[in-house]
């Protein structure tokens, strides 16, 4: 098996989710789809379903950063700056890793998105953890599922 991929959720299974790709050999980021048709409204934070999950190894994470033209051309920021996938999201209880991008539109006119348009790219990193780190938890859940605090 490869260490690190997408796979699309069961949820969306028979709604022909294309797995992301880099558009060129120097691409850094695996472009990420809204999985559906859906509005952005002016002014308000959207959570676009992009009908992925991501797997990777211990150590790694998926950061998420906004579809450049997305930004500079219509205005949409994530809400977030950026979001970071988590290793042990992938397959979580509550919605199996389904990777989400919280979009934000800054303008005051809606941007109308179509199933399968880039929203986001995903990059994969490599984290440090400080020596005497000793973190054995285990996730239950899916976003904000670690607590309130
Ligand atoms: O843009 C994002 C950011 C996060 N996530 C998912 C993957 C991540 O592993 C999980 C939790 O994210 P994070 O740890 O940043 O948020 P939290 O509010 O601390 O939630 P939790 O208590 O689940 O850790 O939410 C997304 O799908 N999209």
């Amino acid at each position: 098996m490869q260490t690190r991929g997408f796979e699309v959720v069961s949820a969306y299974a028979d709604q022909n989710i294309q797995l992301p790709v880099r558009k060129t050999a120097g691409s850094a980021g695996y472009d990420l789809a809204a999985a559906r048709d859906i509005v952005l409204a002016p002014h308000v934070v959207t959570v676009v379903p992009t009908g992925l999950k991501a797997y990777m190894a211990q150590g790694e994470y998926l950061s998420i950063f906004i579809r450049s033209s997305l930004a500079f051309k219509k205005g949409i920021m994530l809400a977030n700056g950026t979001g970071i996938v988590d290793s042990d999201y992938y397959n979580n209880a509550d919605n199996e890793g389904h990777i989400m991008i919280a979009c934000y539109n800054t303008t005051d006119t809606p941007c109308a998105l179509e199933k399968g348009e880039r929203v986001g790219q995903g990059i994969f990193m490599a984290y440090l953890t400080v020596s005497d780190d000793a973190a054995d938890g285990i996730r239950s859940g899916g976003i904000g599922s670690t607590g309130t605090k």
